[in-house]
């Protein structure tokens, strides 16, 4: 195991980005920071939280105030969980066991990804709070069956099923430096997997459109993972109303807005901008959670007020990872934590349940 000290002059998430590129090489930062085509999503994650302003409300009474919350039946310190991230073992040499160690020692959620660099098996083995597994539907369904059996026997606690990225973004940020991963490093819970023969599409044929699309995973899909599995299913990658209707139908328990950080398709909304339309459609029936540009307290506030129950946040933990491990991620998710509390005593809100649209400033 290796240990870090947390290195001086790091007080925010973007101090830990500006340092993290030292911490990686240009290849991996490509990779980690990168979003779809002209990032143009990505970038919007970020800048629609800015333009959102705040209004205080002063003098109030802080007895018993906290920032807990419960959520689909655990309880956690504050509404900020670790986002599925891919193959950690490219950010820090003990990948994804550095990083459930650092959620284990502060209670924050972690939700491991298919796609880990680690055994989702060791990770689970390394946590003392609960985690949730991230689900990519395998074009081969008897191994996804197996992998869903193995994230139960592991322990996991629900299972956040990943639907907007059927296939890959346009990443040309990731096709300019060639990133692919460096031996050592892999997918290790596919390991063994059939993968579909790959067929050589000529010149005149689309290589998506010749065969790649008739495993994808569709709606009857989720018919299909209720049927193998109690664990409680969370939808993640929600961007439309309309989807909001058709996966609380089947009976989904929670709905994550995202657009996996502007990593799939560009141009779609922020996920700030989407979540009071979608909140109002889902009208309090399941929890809602939202990820993608969240950098600073006020950011998880304005979320809560529009109708998220908590946030999930991505990449600002990978920066954390690579500059000091397990102890960059527990510091990280302490800065956020501390910036959040200030917004809520300066908005006058003593607990989470007490956030809401009053705390926005209109014009
Ligand atoms: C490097 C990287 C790898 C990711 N891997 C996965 C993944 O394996 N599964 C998944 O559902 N989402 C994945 N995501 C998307 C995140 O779960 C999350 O939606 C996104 O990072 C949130 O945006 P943020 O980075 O601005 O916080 C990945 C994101 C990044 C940056
Ligand atoms: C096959 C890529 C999985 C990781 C992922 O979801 C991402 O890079 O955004």
């Amino acid at each position: 195991m290796v240990y870090s000290i947390v290195p001086p002059q790091l007080f925010s998430v973007e101090d830990y980005e500006k340092s993290s590129v030292k911490h990686m090489d240009h290849t991996a930062w490509s990779y980690l920071v990168g979003g779809s085509a002209d990032e143009i999503t990505a970038d919007k994650n970020k800048c629609a939280f800015d333009e959102i302003q705040l209004q205080t409300q002063v003098l109030r009474d802080f007895a018993g105030a906290n920032t807990r919350l419960n959520l689909l039946g655990s309880t956690l310190p504050f509404p900020i969980l670790l986002a599925p991230v891919a193959w950690h073992k490219l950010f820090h040499p003990d990948g994804e066991l550095a990083t459930v160690q650092a959620a284990s020692a502060i209670g924050a959620g972690m939700v491991v990804s298919t796609q880990s660099s680690v055994l989702l098996e060791d990770v689970a083995e390394n946590a003392t709070k609960p985690l949730w597994f991230q689900l990519y539907i395998q074009p081969d369904r008897m191994f996804t069956a197996e992998l869903v059996k193995r994230a139960e026997q592991a322990g996991y606690k629900a299972l956040v099923l990943t639907i907007d990225a059927p296939i890959s973004g346009v990443r040309n940020r990731e096709q300019r430096v060639n990133f692919h991963l460096p031996q050592g490093i892999s997918s290790v819970n596919l390991a063994g997997m059939k993968r579909p023969a790959v067929h050589n599409a000529s010149l005149l044929e689309s290589p998506l459109f010749s065969g790649q699309l008739e495993s994808i995973p569709t709606w009857q899909d989720i018919e299909w993972l209720k049927s193998i599995t109690s664990l409680p299913i969370i939808v993640k990658g929600i961007t439309s109303v309309a989807d909001v209707e058709q996966a609380i139908t089947l009976g989904v328990n929670g709905l994550i807005v995202s657009n996996h950080g502007g990593r799939v398709l560009d141009t779609l909304p922020s996920t700030i901008e989407l979540l009071p339309g979608i909140a109002e459609q889902v009208a309090g029936r399941v929890p809602i959670l939202l990820d993608s540009g969240i950098r600073r307290g006020t950011d998880i506030l304005k979320a809560l007020a529009l109708g998220a129950s908590a946030v999930m946040i991505g990449r600002p933990y990978i920066y954390a990872l690579s500059v000091a491990g397990a102890v960059g991620v527990v510091h990280l998710l302490n800065i956020l934590r501390a910036e959040l509390e200030a917004a809520m005593v300066l908005t006058g809100c003593r607990t989470l349940y007490e956030i809401d649209r009053s705390l926005l400033w209109k014009s």
